[in-house]
């Protein structure tokens, strides 16, 4: 049976940043992701945001950034682009285009310099209590192993099983999960390859498609769609929207990758006696945007520490661990109700709407935004806002 102080169940950004952390306070910490390849295959648009990065203290690093970003392409569904300029507003996950493969794994390898333990093809399949925490019974290179933790960090993703089987109530209800596919594309003729291109209205019931620059003619085109918006799948979907735009429909695909993302908000059972949530598995995903990387990041910064803290102080009740469930309500959880509130709001507009939207927006400057001046402005072109914001704020 191996032994460890805190085990961390999946090498994500959530799983390797809390598992640095907590080996950085002293904690013996195990690492073990069920890939062969950590990093691979990826599930993700690859964008995150510069300023997110610096405030954890992650130097930029050319091996992982595939693209700097100026700034993002609003689309609307008659093609009217409305164009944001990142250095004069800050907008999330618009900074850089990741290569997640190398991006994953080096996060995994500063949490083996900290001096975390790392075991890969190493699948969690069930979990025991005992008085004193875990035992783990995994899959390691095909043969059954048993590991015993003081602490579980549930880093396994959107589609965590981790929490449930420590009796969390930590599942995304499933008309909470946008269904998401995207191509890496190459020959992708961008009518702007330094920005994100983002397109609203029928093209995406739910959500949006994205086109996220990774080269001169490579991009990632995706789609998030919700089920209960529509009839069709995500993958239908994405095919159309190739066939028919004109910056895709000559590109040729390299890559798809499929999987759910869960944009129902930070979910309140985060932690147990002996145990954390963390990332994807938690809801830590921007409700308005689906983008999980920063917070992620910043969620396995609490955990790490928390749940080293709690090692330290030989204590690892749920009581003890309740730090992280305020750091992250306080730094994180609490920017979501205003994403939640402005995703409904973008939900309740037909194409028309979207359309004089990004009529009246589309010779805009945008210097600075604020919340209240947007709102005043929207309200300003379309009077109907006015109906629908009211009922949201
Ligand atoms: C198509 C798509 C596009 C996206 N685009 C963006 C974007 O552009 N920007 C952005 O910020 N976010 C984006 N996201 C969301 C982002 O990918 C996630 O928020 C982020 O990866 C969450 O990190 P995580 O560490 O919580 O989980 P993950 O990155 O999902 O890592 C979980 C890890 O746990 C491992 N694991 C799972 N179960 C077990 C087990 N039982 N035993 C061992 N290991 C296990 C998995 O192998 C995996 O490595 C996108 C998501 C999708 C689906």
């Amino acid at each position: 049976m191996i032994e460890t102080d805190i085990l961390v169940v999946g090498a994500g950004p959530s799983g390797s940043l809390a598992a640095k952390e907590a080996a950085l306070k002293g904690a013996n910490v195990l690492l073990i992701d069920r890939k062969s390849e950590i990093g691979s295959p990826k599930r993700c648009a690859e964008g995150v945001s510069k300023e997110g990065l610096k405030e954890l203290g992650i130097k930029p690093d050319p091996r992982w950034i595939a693209r700097e970003l100026d700034g993002v392409r609003l689309v609307a569904p008659d093609n009217t682009n409305v164009f944001l300029d990142t250095s004069t507003i800050p907008i999330p996950e618009a900074g850089y285009i990741l290569e997640r493969k190398v991006f994953d794994k080096h996060m995994a390898m500063d949490a083996a310099r900290a001096g975390a333990e790392i075991m890969i093809k190493t699948n969690a399949k069930s979990l025991k209590r005992i008085d004193d925490g875990f035992i783990v019974e995994a899959d390691h290179m095909g043969e059954p192993i048993e590991i015993k933790a003081k602490i579980i960090i549930a880093a396994d993703g959107p589609e965590s099983r981790i929490g449930r089987m420590a009796g969390l109530k930590c599942n995304t209800p499933a008309e909470h999960m946008e269904s998401c596919v995207q191509f890496e594309m190459a020959g992708v003729d961008m009518v702007n390859n330094q920005d994100i291109s983002l397109f609203f209205g029928s093209v995406a019931p739910g959500g949006y498609v994205w086109i996220f620059p990774k080269g001169d003619d490579i991009a990632n085109v995706g789609i998030g769609v919700l089920k209960s918006k529509t009839d069709k799948s995500a993958y239908d979907h994405l095919v159309d929207f190739i066939k028919t735009c004109p910056e895709t429909k000559n590109a040729q695909p390299v890559e798809i990758n499929v999987g759910g993302d869960p944009v129902d908000g930070l979910m309140s059972d985060r932690i147990g006696d002996n145990i954390l949530v963390v990332g994807d598995a938690a809801g830590f995903v921007n409700p308005l945007t689906g983008g999980g990387i920063n917070s992620a990041l910043e969620s396995g910064v609490y955990a790490g520490i928390v749940a080293a803290q709690a090692i330290e102080d030989e204590n690892y009740s749920k009581r003890n661990l309740k730090e992280y469930v305020k750091l992250t309500d306080e730094h994180i959880g609490k920017n979501y109700k205003k994403y939640n509130a402005a995703k409904a709001y973008l939900l309740s507009l037909s194409d028309e709407e979207l359309n004089e939207i990004a009529a009246a927006f589309k010779d805009e400057e945008f210097s600075e935004v604020t919340p209240r001046s947007l709102i005043k402005r929207l309200i300003k072109v379309s009077p109907k806002a006015l109906l629908k914001l009211g009922k949201l704020f």
